[in-house]
């Protein structure tokens, strides 16, 4: 397992990451979820052993970042954000070069590659030079060098990031095929990805750990959880007959949709349809829900309370 034991940089008097400690089983898809300069980054470069910690270490299946660096590092995989490569080598001459640092000879070393490139489906661009590539190619070479000598945990820094819909939900699927049996820790500040993916999410914020829970966790802690929704004709006679039930506690009415909030007294949603039906409005959507993380990120963040 991964281990992050009171984890903290400071670049000169600024704290980027303020004593980070956790635990990531196999099998967990974490999600490093914080606003932009919340330390995710910073806490990525510290256990993949980029960035020496200020204070506190990490432990990566056993082995201390700070005093068993190398074999630590054997056992993980970095795509670091943005994803730099050399971009004049080809493709097949990049994953060589890094295949051969990991230490790979002859026929091992043109084994992994092989596997790489086929399990990023690289085959068609392989001799092409990197900086030529689209930025979802560029992104594929990154976590097939990540993924060269088969580590059982992989840190992806923002592996999304920039990529349009199709090569999100490529990149997405990869993340979830690589998943079973490993560690994958990876950061983003897109909510749905989180939802999408993640087993686990963590929101981080000034350096802080926040918030640790699963999605539906997180989704249960906002106040829109179990709350009904619908879009209907007349709004206002709606918002005032379906506040005045004892299964509502208040109603809101934004952007068109009017929201019940649950009072926890009896079944919101049947009384809301009851409700409906006896009054005869015109309904064009209505929608139980479970939860909205943009605003639990928000509270989250806005908050260290909130913790
Ligand atoms: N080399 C550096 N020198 C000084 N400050 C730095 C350095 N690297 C990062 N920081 C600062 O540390 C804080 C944390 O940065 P970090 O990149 O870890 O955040 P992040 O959560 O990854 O942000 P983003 O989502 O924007 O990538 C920020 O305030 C950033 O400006």
């Amino acid at each position: 397992m991964i281990k992050a034991k009171s984890l903290s940089r400071h670049y000169g008097p600024l704290v980027a990451v303020d004593r980070l400690s956790f635990e990531v089983e196999p099998g967990t898809i974490l999600g490093f979820l914080g606003p932009n300069g919340a330390g995710k980054s910073t806490t990525m470069k510290m256990l993949t052993g980029f960035l020496e910690p200020s204070s506190g270490t990490a432990e990566i299946f056993g082995h201390d970042i700070r005093s068993d660096s190398l074999a630590a590092r054997r056992l993980l995989g970095y795509l670091p954000e943005g994803a730099p490569l050399y971009g004049e080598l080809s493709v097949e001459r990049f994953l060589r070069f890094v295949g051969e640092a990991r230490g790979f000879r002859g026929d091992e070393l043109i084994r992994r590659v092989g596997s790489a490139v086929e399990r990023l489906s690289l085959g068609e661009v392989l001799g092409q030079s990197i900086e030529t590539l689209s930025k979802g190619f560029k992104r594929r070479v990154g976590i097939a060098q990540a993924i060269l000598h088969d580590p059982p945990a992989l840190i992806l820094d923002e592996p999304t990031d920039g990529l349009d819909p199709n090569q999100k939900h490529e990149v997405r699927q990869l993340i979830r095929d690589m998943a079973s049996e490993r560690i994958m820790i990876i950061s983003t500040h897109i909510l749905e990805e989180v939802d999408a993916l993640c087993t686990r999410a963590m929101i981080i914020a000034r350096g802080r750990l926040l918030a640790d829970d699963t999605p539906t966790g997180l989704l249960a802690r906002s106040r829109y959880h179990n709350a009904v929704t619908l879009v209907l004709d007349d709004l206002q006679a709606a918002a005032s007959s379906l506040g005045a039930l004892q299964e509502s506690r208040e109603v809101e009415i934004r952007r068109g949709q009017l929201t019940v909030f649950p009072s926890g007294e009896g079944d919101l949603f049947e009384a809301v349809t009851r409700e409906v039906r006896a009054a005869g409005w015109k309904v064009s959507q209505i929608q139980l829900e479970s939860g909205r993380l943009d605003e639990v990120f928000r509270t989250v963040t806005g908050s260290e309370e909130a913790a």
